[in-house]
């Protein structure tokens, strides 16, 4: 196995995969981003197929970096230029990495970042096992980890085989999202929300990611997977053990990442009685998806944690394409106060809500209850803070995991033990999917979602946007 030296800046990214859609769309701007902020420090080595010149890359790399809507500085961009190099080759061929091991030269502290298909991430690392480039290296990996639990685990002894788990990094691009960081601290810094999150004060937990498009261009890709493999088993399920993991005892990565996979652990592998599965109108039309496909584009289900803060409280997760709105929230309901006579009507207020909206523009709102004057009932009241405003411009997801990535920062990667667990949590669902469910594009998913998880428990509640500009 490779020796490690987590921690140790690198002064070289390996980028295989830098020709592709990800790269394009998003992590040449965040390295573009990065170099504009002054925390760019090392050289970039681009490697894919395509025998493009380094001038196509920059080009393609420009292009790219202003349809995202960034404005190009030109200086900025030379300087970004400058660090970048591209070989091209096959990466299951041996001469590539003869070329690689040429252009790193002896002193490259390297990170090698693999932005690839997945059948393709346990071929590189054993090449560059082979070739000896692994000593001090890490490597980060994109998503998916695995389809499956069994071929999770397969990948994971794979590259472990030659990796510590030190050197490789998970990414999950949600754990980089500034408010998901966020809930750690707001979570065990603030008595007035750590005194409430259990099950003495919360009746319920929902955890919502609603995308108000479609597959669009992805069929080819998103139709073998669907959306319980997509995003639930991995952005949810990270953020899931966020929201109800117990406080790290140390600042350390793997205490924050023991803490979740300790979390992860006591959730019950998912039953497939409590699980809605839907597909919008229109989904088998998208180019890439096979006619008669059975994918799912929505996933609602209700989760159970086995421990003391947790027991009895349903976690209710739900995600879903071509829904009314694009917003993703975790939402607190806590438990209903009595019945005191001297309260309006003498009747039951609504529950209290705490809400982390993770996009867009993130905030936290709590939602509370009072009577206003000259009014009999109760008046809804909420409190809310922009963190954008309050707390100021956060990093872009992609900008602090290829930043983490580079200075050797774990904490914001998934380990080996909270992937396993997350695949075993939704295996049932996958071993026995339920029905599926048509709905209309625009609308909140398949009315089951709300009439079979919700019962006994509480409905799914609209979620909280941003107010309109
Ligand atoms: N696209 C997205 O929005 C997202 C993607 N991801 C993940 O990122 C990873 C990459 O996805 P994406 O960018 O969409 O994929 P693409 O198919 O667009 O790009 C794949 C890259 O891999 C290169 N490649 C493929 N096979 C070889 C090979 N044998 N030798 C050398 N290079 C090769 C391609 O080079 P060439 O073009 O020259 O063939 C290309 O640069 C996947 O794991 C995906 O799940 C994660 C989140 C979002
Ligand atoms: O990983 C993925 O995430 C995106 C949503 O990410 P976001 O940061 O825009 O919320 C999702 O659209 C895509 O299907 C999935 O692969």
């Amino acid at each position: 196995m490779a020796s490690t030296e987590s921690g140790t800046a690198a002064n070289t990214l390996v980028d295989f995969g830098i020709t592709g859609d990800l790269a394009h769309k998003m992590t040449l701007r965040a390295l573009y981003r990065l170099e504009k902020r002054g925390l760019l420090d090392c050289r970039i080595i681009g490697v894919a197929a395509d025998s493009w010149t380094l001038d196509h890359l920059v080009e393609h790399a420009k292009e790219g970096i202003a349809a995202s809507g960034e404005k190009i500085d030109d200086e900025v961009f030379g300087r970004f230029v400058k660090r970048l190099s591209y070989i091209s080759g096959d990466v299951t061929d041996d001469s590539l990495y003869a070329k690689l091991a040429e252009e790193l030269g002896p002193d490259a502290r390297t990170v090698y970042y693999l932005q690839m298909p997945p059948s393709l991430f346990g071929p590189i690392v054993e090449k560059l096992g082979e070739h000896k480039l692994l000593d001090g290296a890490r490597v980060a990996v994109e998503k998916p980890f695995g389809h499956d639990l069994d071929s999770a685990r397969d990948l994971n002894t794979r590259l472990r085989a030659v990796l510590a788990e030190e050197q490789l990094l998970r990414v999950d691009h949600f754990l980089g999202k500034s408010p998901v960081i966020e809930l750690e601290y707001l979570r065990f810094a603030n008595l007035a929300l750590a005194e409430l999150w259990d099950r003495k004060s919360v009746s319920a937990i929902q955890i919502t990611m609603a995308e108000n498009f479609g597959v669009e261009d992805r069929g080819r890709f998103y139709d073998p997977v669907g959306a319980l493999r997509d995003v639930v088993q991995n952005h949810l399920l990270q953020v899931l053990a966020l929201v109800a993991m117990d406080p790290p005892a140390g600042a350390g990565a793997d205490d924050l990442r023991d803490k979740k996979g300790e979390l992860l652990r006591a959730v019950r592998a998912a039953d497939p009685k409590n699980y809605v599965r839907g597909q919008y109108q229109g989904y088998l039309d998208v180019p890439g998806v096979a006619p008669d496909s059975d994918t799912e584009t929505f996933a609602a289900l209700r989760l159970e944690i086995d421990n003391w803060r947790w027991a009895g409280v349903p976690i209710y997760l739900r995600a879903g394409k071509a829904l009314a709105e694009r917003v993703t929230e975790v939402r607190l309901h806590l438990h209903r106060t009595p019945k005191l006579a001297f309260l309006p009507k003498g009747g039951e207020a609504e529950r209290n809500q705490v809400v982390l909206r993770i996009d867009p523009d993130p905030g936290l709102r709590i939602a509370l209850t009072a009577k206003a004057d000259q009014t009999a009932d109760w008046t809804p009241l909420t409190l809310d803070a922009t963190f954008g405003r309050e707390l100021g411009e956060p990093l872009e997801p992609y900008e602090r995991l290829l930043q983490a990535a580079l200075v050797g920062d774990a904490q914001l990667f998934a380990r080996e033990d909270s992937v396993e667990e997350s695949w075993r949590i939704v295996q049932p669902l996958i071993d026995s999917p339920s029905p599926l469910h048509v709905y209309e594009r625009g609308s909140w998913g398949p009315e089951k979602a709300a009439d079979k998880l919700g019962h006994g428990h509480v409905n799914w509640h609209q979620p909280w946007m941003p107010d309109e500009v």
